[in-house]
């Protein structure tokens, strides 16, 4: 091996090939200890450990400077990663390398560039280079094209500022694997990197699975969007708006007395959505205290308050990319109000006790049984927060405005019911399904519901005798007096269910009302009444 001597000091005394067997030796096992202290390095001290082995070799050898770079991509610049220089001598800065586009196409084309006696050697196109030399006073250098895998990935350079040197042979063939050594380490921590980037990404999205999760089995589970059947002409159009806001991606404002059904159209219209394979996240704004409603809302982060003993997402990160459901949403505390505007005009929020800011893409449906023009009025409710909220109103009528689903809704219940108790039911006896009919529902669907589950409970045979309870004509002081067509839809219907739907003949619907049966069929056509399972009326 011929390469040049080096004295204890580190100075460079010749570029005679007469080195002694013991330098000889030295430089071996420096090469070996570089390479035994690259083999299994950890990532993030591969570029440190780089610039230490660089002092070391320009130590030993007697070079100025030595830099390690790597091309950032294919076509790309060169990115010094690490540089090192004797003293008096300045490093290549680190980024980008310098502007030398024929020195840098050569190393990166896989060419050595061999330069014992600048400006020997450079091509009359080399201009940048030979006006860098003279400026720099770079006498003497090498650069060593680094491949990983067939591919160039990078380049080592070595470089003498205060005379011109031989680079024999033998050297480059050292020097080439021991930057190869570096860029194998290089790679090695590059793949780290990214395969710690890919699982902090597995154990972000599993967090995000496990919080949806815990979130579905806190809230009961999911229900699929359940079949809307309505007979009611006022009830279908609900229907026929849902589907036509359901794809996209407005806000609904469901506007409705309790138990008509507001959160089961969300469900619907959630499931009517390209959004529905991800869960919709539902929030009662009444169901907390102002303080925790906004954890809940927006997520906390770890000691924000006592008790937060770790950090929280809130319902609106759960809810990124889905729906949230925010029910009763008149109820939501004034200051709440502001920190809901500003995520529904940018979709930005901070966590309880955070400073960074969270950036979120949310369908937003809210739900209220309160009248949100008088709660402005009142300034209870923030008026440019009603008018973000009611982009798309759709106002769900009270179970009294729909007598014709009365029958339907109460058979549902029983099926339901039959099928969880095991008690098959066959027939509604007539006096309670009459009674039904009349009664005015201060509690809509929910109150129904309520009130076939506690018959069935108490029901043995196969007809289901319901009592209400209560005197059928109490209305609840907040019930619509209701048009005279919906009174007259209600008594039509009444005397047909007492009738079993029988138009014509004595004892029939018709002679009941004093109708001609002709006049009463073409009055149920356009009240929209329709026998139970009939298609026609
Ligand atoms: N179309 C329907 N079919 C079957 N069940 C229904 C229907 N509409 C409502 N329900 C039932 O009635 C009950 C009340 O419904 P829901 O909770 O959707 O009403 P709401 O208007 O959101 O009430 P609140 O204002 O009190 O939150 C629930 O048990 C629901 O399953």
């Amino acid at each position: 091996m011929s390469h040049p001597r080096v004295d204890a000091r580190g100075g460079s005394q010749s570029d005679a090939t007469d080195v002694s067997f013991d330098e000889r030796l030295a430089f071996e096992r420096l090469l070996g200890d570089l390479s035994a202290l690259f083999a299994d390095l950890p990532a993030e001290r591969v570029i440190d450990e780089i610039a230490g082995a660089l002092a070391r070799l320009i130590d030993f050898l007697g070079f100025d400077r030595c830099s390690f770079g790597e091309f950032i991509h294919d076509a790309g610049p060169i990115e010094i990663l690490c540089s090192v220089a004797r003293d008096g001598i300045d490093p290549t800065p680190r980024g980008l390398g310098p502007p030398l586009p024929w020195y840098f196409d050569r190393l990166r084309a896989g060419h050595l560039v061999v330069l014992p006696a600048i400006p020997e050697g450079f091509p009359a196109e080399a201009t940048a280079e030979v006006a860098y030399c003279q400026r720099s006073g770079l006498r003497s250098n090498l650069g060593i094209p680094l491949r990983i895998g067939g591919r160039v990935m990078g380049a080592i350079a070595f470089s003498a500022f205060q005379r011109t040197r031989a680079w024999p042979e033998d050297l480059i063939v050292r020097l080439k694997i021991i930057g190869e050594v570096f860029a194998q380490a290089l790679a090695r921590s590059r793949r780290e990197a990214e395969l710690a980037a890919a699982l902090a990404e597995i154990t972000r999205l599993k967090e995000s699975v496990e919080a949806e999760n815990a979130y579905l089995r806190q809230s009961g589970c999911w229900r699929s969007p359940r079949t809307l059947a309505s007979r009611s002409p006022r009830f279908n159009q609900v229907l026929e708006e849902l589907a036509q806001v359901a794809p996209t991606l407005a806000t609904v404002l469901l506007l409705g007395e309790t138990g008509t059904g507001k959160e089961v159209l969300a469900d619907a219209i959630h499931g009517l959505s390209d959004r529905r394979h991800r869960p919709m996240i539902k929030v009662n704004c009444a169901a907390l205290p102002a303080s925790l409603i906004e954890a809940e809302l927006f997520g906390r982060e770890k000691g924000a308050y006592t008790g937060a003993l770790a950090r929280q997402k809130g319902r609106f990160e759960l809810a990124d990319g889905s729906t949230l459901f925010l029910d009763e949403v008149g109820e939501l505390p004034l200051e709440l109000q502001t920190k809901l505007l500003r995520v529904l005009q940018d979709g930005r929020f901070e966590r309880v006790g955070g400073t960074q800011t969270i950036q979120v893409e949310v369908r937003l449906i809210a739900a209220t049984n309160r009248d949100l023009p008088q709660a402005v009025r009142q300034g209870a409710f923030r008026e440019d927060l009603y008018y973000r909220l009611n982009v798309f109103p759709i106002q769900v009528p009270a179970l009294r405005e729909r007598p014709e689903d009365i029958p339907l809704l109460a058979w549902e219940f029983v099926k339901a019911f039959s099928e969880s108790m095991g008690k098959p039911i066959e027939h509604i006896d007539d006096e309670s399904m009459v009674a039904l009919l009349n009664d005015p529902w201060p509690g809509n669907v929910r109150e129904l519901r309520n009130l076939i589950e506690r018959a069935m409970i108490l029901t043995r045979g196969p007809t289901l005798h319901l009592s209400l309870g209560r005197p059928p004509a109490l209305a609840p002081a907040t019930a619509s007096v209701g048009t005279l067509e919906d009174h007259e839809r209600t008594h039509i219907l009444r005397v047909l269910e007492q009738t079993g739907w029988r138009i014509r003949g004595t004892g029939g619907a018709a002679a009941r009302l004093g109708l001609k049966p002709t006049t009463l069929e073409s009055r149920m056509k356009r009240l929209g009444l329709r026998r139970p399972g009939s298609e026609t009326a």
